[in-house]
């Protein structure tokens, strides 16, 4: 256990102490979140990166912002940020946000939990953003333009999530990251970016919070407007589908929402021409996802020689001279990503990017193909989920979608489906490895759409 205890601020004598208490609960507490990234392997330890006493420890609820790397072996340890709440009791109501009772250090005595369950703590970081507090090495900052009324209510949100987000009288929600990189993040910079081009499409970034560490600056959490009565597109897809109902009207609105996102996205931010020499490279790393993948998930073995013929179709096009425009686009991009509104329109959320990925990578602009392709992996998803099979519907939403993209970007996706089959086939290697480490039951949904790819020739 290492301390850099110069970015612990007013907690400096008793920062040991404080991490003698937390690190056998925390072993036992951090590997079961959803959102911990390292899952499959034990942590060993933890290294205290940042420490902010936000409520005094000794007053009857005591509130710590930590940064704590989790030690790992075969890895240099991924940084989380935790909101650590510490009482002598936990009040039933808390139970669920139960981490564990302290035996040692500091907090000997005490019952510890995660804070984002409860009240006092939540509304304490909507009004250090409210007031652009400066506390310790963490900055609250927010747009001059838009106003946060005092007195919101909170609640967090209780959806498997791969980070935790409490909603405030549902008018805003702030979304606090968990695992934390340094460097921009595309979560925070591409709403910012579409907000600034006046794009209705994404909910405009009300506040946020940083952290400057080691002369790095750490995005912590962003807070935006809540989109109230909103149906995410996933859950209405579901229900159409149990119904037997169409879902093409809302997927040529999304393909028209999305086409609008990238617009604006160009608009807004540089865009490039890939040829042999660009494209060669990202043929590679699907190849190399798909190697390691096959690794990490026996069940894909088979299909290997089959995938691989996707890519390579890619890359021959490059070789004949092809090219594409890239630029920066959503990077994650699914039903789940989607939110319709009480009045029907659509906007994008969560501009993350793949988590597991390194920064400078999710930052890289791509063919908008890429968040196509995710989205049609999507319609795949829900025909699988609900009751048999309906490829019928799943086709329909892909041609509502794509007519939908083409309507407002001017272009028709399948008119290149060399790329966007290239692109699904990447989706769904990374879909499997996502099922087979989070959701094992999941794992037969993107496997069959393996097995067509590996097996078809494009339709
Ligand atoms: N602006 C918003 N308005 C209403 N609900 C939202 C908003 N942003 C996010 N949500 C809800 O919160 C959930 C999680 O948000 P998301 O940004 O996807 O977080 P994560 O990165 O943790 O997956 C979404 O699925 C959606 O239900
Ligand atoms: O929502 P996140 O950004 O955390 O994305 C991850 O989890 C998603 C599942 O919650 C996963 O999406 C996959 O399952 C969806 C249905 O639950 C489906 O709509 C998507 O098409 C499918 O990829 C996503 O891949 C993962 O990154």
């Amino acid at each position: 256990m290492t301390l850099m205890s110069d970015t612990v601020t007013r907690f400096d004598a008793t920062s040991t102490g404080l991490l003698a208490s937390l690190d056998p609960l925390l072993r036992e507490w951090l590997p079961r979140q959803r959102w911990f990234a390292g899952k499959g392997r034990p942590v060993t330890g933890f290294t205290l990166v940042a420490a902010t006493e936000l409520l005094p420890a000794g007053s009857r609820l005591g509130l710590y912002h930590l940064l704590v790397v989790a030690e790992q072996p075969q890895s240099s340890g991924d940084c989380y940020q935790l909101l650590i709440g510490v009482r002598e009791a936990l009040p039933p109501r808390l139970a669920p946000a139960l981490i564990g009772h302290a035996e040692e250090g500091a907090l000997a005595g005490r019952t510890v939990y995660d804070a984002l369950y409860d009240t006092r703590p939540a509304e304490v970081l909507l009004e250090a953003l409210r007031t652009q507090a400066r506390i310790g090495g963490l900055r609250f900052e927010r747009d001059q333009g838009q106003e946060i009324r005092e007195g919101l209510v909170p609640r967090l949100m209780t959806a498997e999530q791969s980070n935790s987000s409490v909603v405030y009288g549902d008018t805003f929600i702030l979304k606090l990251l968990r695992r934390i990189v340094p460097g921009i993040n595309p979560d925070l910079e591409l709403p910012l970016a579409l907000a600034r081009e006046g794009s209705p499409r994404v909910p405009a970034p009300t506040a946020w919070l940083r952290s400057e560490l080691d002369g790095q600056s750490y995005v912590l959490g962003v807070l935006q407007p809540f989109v109230q009565g909103a149906a995410d597109g996933w859950e209405l897809a579901l229900r159409e589908l149990g119904k037997g109902e169409d879902f093409t009207g809302e997927a040529r609105a999304l393909g028209r929402a999305t086409a609008e996102v990238h617009t604006a996205l160009a608009r807004a931010l540089p865009t490039v021409t890939l040829g042999h020499a660009q494209l060669r490279p990202l043929v590679d790393g699907m190849v190399e996802r798909l190697d390691a993948a096959a690794q990490a998930v026996p069940a894909l073995r088979p299909y290997v020689l089959g995938l691989h013929s996707a890519f390579e179709a890619l890359a021959d096009l490059a070789a004949e001279g092809h090219t594409w425009t890239a630029q920066r686009i959503h990077g994650d991009l699914h039903l789940g990503q989607c939110l319709r509104s009480a009045d029907g329109e659509w906007s994008l959320i969560d501009f993350e990017g793949e988590p597991a990925k390194p920064l400078a990578e999710r930052r890289l602009p791509q063919p908008v193909a890429r968040d196509v392709a995710g989205m049609l992996r999507s319609f795949d998803y829900a025909a699988h989920s609900a009751g048999p099979p309906n490829p019928d519907w799943a086709a329909a939403c892909r041609a509502a979608y794509c007519a939908g993209y083409a309507e407002a970007a001017g272009h028709d996706p399948r008119t290149d489906p060399v790329l966007l089959r290239a692109y699904e086939t990447d989706k769904a290697i990374y879909e499997v490895v996502y099922e087979a480490r989070h959701r094992p039951d999941w794992l037969p949904v993107p496997m069959a759409a393996i097995e067509r790819y590996a097996t078809s020739d494009l339709t």
